[in-house]
């Protein structure tokens, strides 16, 4: 191992260091910050990963230029050699498409009452959806997926889909499919060497690189219709929706020879959205549910509140959010107890660099270790436990804490949706527990645990629940 680096565990060569253990990921890299501390090095094959612990020093990494590429890994090249769209790419093409989606966001209303009302709708199937069981024992439904979803085609596409809807369904699949193939491809990106000692057949077939092209195929087939049909129906003095932005924007740069501006890349722009979009709302809010099942008296108090200020079932709008300090710090707590993306997404060093007095050389991979900073006791006490309190302040007012807590990232690349993701979960939390209160079934309890089989998400458990209607 050369000298300078972070401790930790370096490895055999080719293969890195293997831990032989029945413990998971999450487990192992716990062990390995107990026994290095704050900044540790993991070699995997011939990835050389580090992790950190500390949100100070991942505060101060994610915010220098030379952490904001992201790793030059097949995974994250969406179906050719240049990584498109905005959480894969870096440089100019990055900045370009943050900056436009950012714009986006923003103008089509994020925290504005046409996206609101949108919201709105989507939540009112999702609670008519819980209301045909109420009673009875049920996961939590998939029209939680169909509703998350439907925000997004809206905001792209001004579409949505009933949940019977055969082309909404096959999307749904093939984005569950996308992800469980994309852990194949991540062999390519840790051990290369495989393509050269294996036959290309059957490296292709322990990849399934078929299957990838396949589903990523299908999805470009969905985003290249839907631009073409906006194509043709384009008024540029009015744009209807992100596609129609882009197509504009696209038509005033066409004759900048830098533009980065093409409808392939908008293809990609749109898988962003909808992948880095709706699994995290989806699985937040899931989690959400899980703890206000465990914790009934946060649940009474958090309708206690919501019916002080939306009475006789009025529905919530940002306006309503200030007044809610309650309601917002369950939201907070729920996703610092919750840490759902567990490794952040990954960093890279664009050059070779230090960080807290170690060597960090050029293609290193930088993970957050977000797991480890939500539970930190240097900013949080009693970390395991569940309480919504800690975000308020001496009078009753909703703050912000954000030292420990990085649920959408920080830094450069901190997450372009973090305001429509809040404004989600204020509207589906106030809405859903305005009309419902949520246990587990009778004689049973809610499993906390996380789900670690996925390297991304820290998923709920699949817990079972009784939605009770409440008589106003
Ligand atoms: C509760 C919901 C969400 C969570 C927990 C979440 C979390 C994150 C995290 C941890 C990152 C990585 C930050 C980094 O690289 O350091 C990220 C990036 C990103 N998120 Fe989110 N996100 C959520 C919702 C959304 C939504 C609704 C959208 C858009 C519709 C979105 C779009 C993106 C994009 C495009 C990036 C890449 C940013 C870049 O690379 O510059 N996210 N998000």
């Amino acid at each position: 191992k050369p000298a300078g680096l972070p401790p930790g565990k370096w490895g055999l060569p080719l293969v890195g260091y293997i831990p032989w253990t029945n413990k998971n990921f999450e487990e192992v890299v716990m062990d390995l910050h107990k026994q290095y501390g704050d900044i540790f090095l993991w070699r995997m094959g011939n990835q050389l990963l580090v992790f950190l612990n500390d949100y100070k020093m991942v505060k101060e990494a994610f915010s220098r230029p030379e952490f904001t590429v992201r790793p030059d890994w097949e995974t994250f090249k969406t179906y050719e050699e240049t990584p498109r769209g905005i959480s894969t790419t870096h440089g100019v093409m990055w900045h370009n498409n943050r900056r436009f989606t950012l714009r986006q966001l923003r103008d089509l209303g994020m925290g504005k009452s046409s996206l609101v009302e949108a919201v709105q709708q989507q939540c009112l199937k999702l609670r008519d959806s819980i209301a045909k069981d109420a009673g009875t024992t049920v996961a939590i439904p998939l029209q939680l997926h169909v509703t998350v979803l439907n925000i997004i085609w809206h905001m792209v596409a001004s579409k949505q889909f009933d949940a019977e809807d055969k082309r909404l369904q096959e999307f749904v699949h093939l984005m569950e499919e996308f992800v469980i193939l994309s852990n194949r491809t991540a062999l390519q990106d840790f051990l290369p060497w495989l393509e050269s000692i294996m036959p290309d057949f059957l490296f292709k077939r322990l990849l399934k690189y078929h299957e990838v092209i396949d589903v990523k195929e299908k999805f470009i087939c969905y985003f290249q219709e839907e631009i073409k049909e906006h194509i043709a129906t384009l008024d540029p003095d009015n744009p209807r929706d992100l596609i129609d932005s882009y197509l504009v924007e696209m038509e005033a740069k066409k004759d900048d020879p830098e533009t980065t501006y093409s409808e392939w890349d908008l293809v990609f722009i749109l898988f962003d959205m909808f992948f880095a979009g709706s699994e995290t709302t989806v699985n937040t809010f899931t989690w959400l549910c899980c703890y206000l099942a465990a914790n009934p008296q946060a649940q009474l108090k958090l309708q206690a509140e919501i019916d002080e200020v939306l009475p006789n079932g009025a529905l919530p709008t940002l306006m309503e959010k200030s007044r809610m300090p309650y309601t917002e710090a369950v939201i907070n707590e729920v996703m610092r107890v919750c840490a759902l993306v567990n490794f952040g997404l990954q960093h890279m060093a664009a050059n070779n660099t230090t960080l807290g007095g170690y060597t960090i050389p050029k293609g290193a991979v930088l993970s957050a270790t977000v797991t480890s900073i939500q539970y930190d006791n240097r900013y949080w006490d009693q970390p395991k436990e569940f309480k919504p309190e800690r975000w308020l302040d001496d009078n009753g007012k909703f703050s912000m804490t954000k030292e420990g807590f990085l649920p959408f990232g920080v830094g450069k690349r901190v997450c372009v949706g973090e305001s429509l993701a809040r404004m989600e979960l204020f509207v589906f939390t106030t809405m859903i527990f305005q009309s419902f209160s949520i246990s587990p079934p009778p004689g049973k309890s809610v499993n906390l645990s996380p789900d670690l089989s996925g390297f991304f998400f820290r998923k709920a458990m699949s817990n079972k629940f009784v939605f009770t209607e409440r008589k106003h």
